[in-house]
């Protein structure tokens, strides 16, 4: 049987938007979205009608809209992501459409993407090269662009799965005194790095420095809102590696912007990319 699938994909060519290409992929009939940025919707609705497969990628939203305008011929959805938190899983279990993700791919990325962040705004990584450029570095003084030490702190990771583990043995040889995590359930790997499960709410109460790591799902969404930031330390850094919707961003501006907590670092947000006159880029 002849498969027809939409692989949509990002690249740099703008001449060749959409791609088709016939039996490149042993008996498959290949239609690719290759740029520039992510497929328009209505190229969407229009390229799944009757296809087989899709391999989509994070910014895809793959609803029943979406679905409906497949038909019945699609039997999978793929996406090149660890989150999966733009396909609406429940729609495509119901139409017994089988689903695939990436997981583990960036693994290692996340956990270094999220110490660099973690380090960089604790230590103010950021706002002391700014004022280098900008002269505002006038002399050294001992306290100016001083912030919290890893070292003797208390860590706390918010999902302890790949990621959230990987992250966890980076932060060893910084020496904190205490690692937590918050997940569904316990992990047996927690034990060998020497992190303890906690609630929610204790995990709040006692980081120095919170890790997000975990997937957006009804659940978490927002679980980071004002009743959150209030349980937190006001010395508390907040990084934020796993996707925007976890945290109620207005709710978080509030919190830096009264004190409520001393600083995030975010790798995700809502929406992507920031309007360059949200109070998130001051
Ligand atoms: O955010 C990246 C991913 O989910 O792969």
């Amino acid at each position: 049987m002849l498969s027809t699938v939409v692989v949509l994909k990002m690249t740099s060519d703008p001449h060749q938007p959409l791609h088709r290409s016939k039996l490149i992929l042993g008996s498959c009939d290949v239609t690719s979205w290759t740029g520039p940025g992510p497929v328009p919707r209505d190229k969407l609705l229009q390229e799944i009608e009757n296809k087989h497969g899709l391999f989509c990628m994070l910014t895809d939203r793959i609803d029943s809209e979406v679905l409906d305008k497949a038909g019945e011929n699609l039997k999978i959805v793929s996406t090149m992501s660890v989150g999966y938190d733009h396909l609406d899983t429940a729609e495509i279990k119901k139409r017994s459409i089988k689903m695939s993700y990436t997981p583990d791919i960036l693994t290692d990325a996340t956990a270094e993407l999220a110490l660099a962040l973690l380090l960089a705004t604790s230590r103010r990584l950021l706002e002391a090269n700014e004022a280098a450029k900008t002269g505002e570095w006038k002399a050294w003084s001992p306290f100016w662009m001083c912030g919290p030490g890893l070292q003797n702190s208390t860590v706390g990771i918010v999902g302890f799965g790949r990621i959230g583990q990987e992250i966890a043995k980076r932060l060893i040889p910084f020496k904190p005194k205490k690692i937590i995590y918050y997940n569904r359930s316990e992990k047996l790997e927690a034990k060998q790095i020497g992190a303890q499960r906690v609630c929610f709410d204790e995990l709040l109460s006692e980081s120095d420095f919170i890790s997000v790591n975990c997937l957006l799902t009804p659940e978490t969404k927002e679980i980071f809102n004002e009743a959150a930031f209030k349980k937190m330390k006001p010395t508390a850094i907040l990084i934020n590696t796993s996707r925007g919707g976890v945290i109620d961003q207005k709710a978080l501006i509030e919190a830096l912007q009264n004190g409520t907590i001393l600083g995030a670092g975010l790798d995700v947000m809502t929406p992507e990319p920031l309007p360059l006159d949200n109070p998130l880029l001051k």
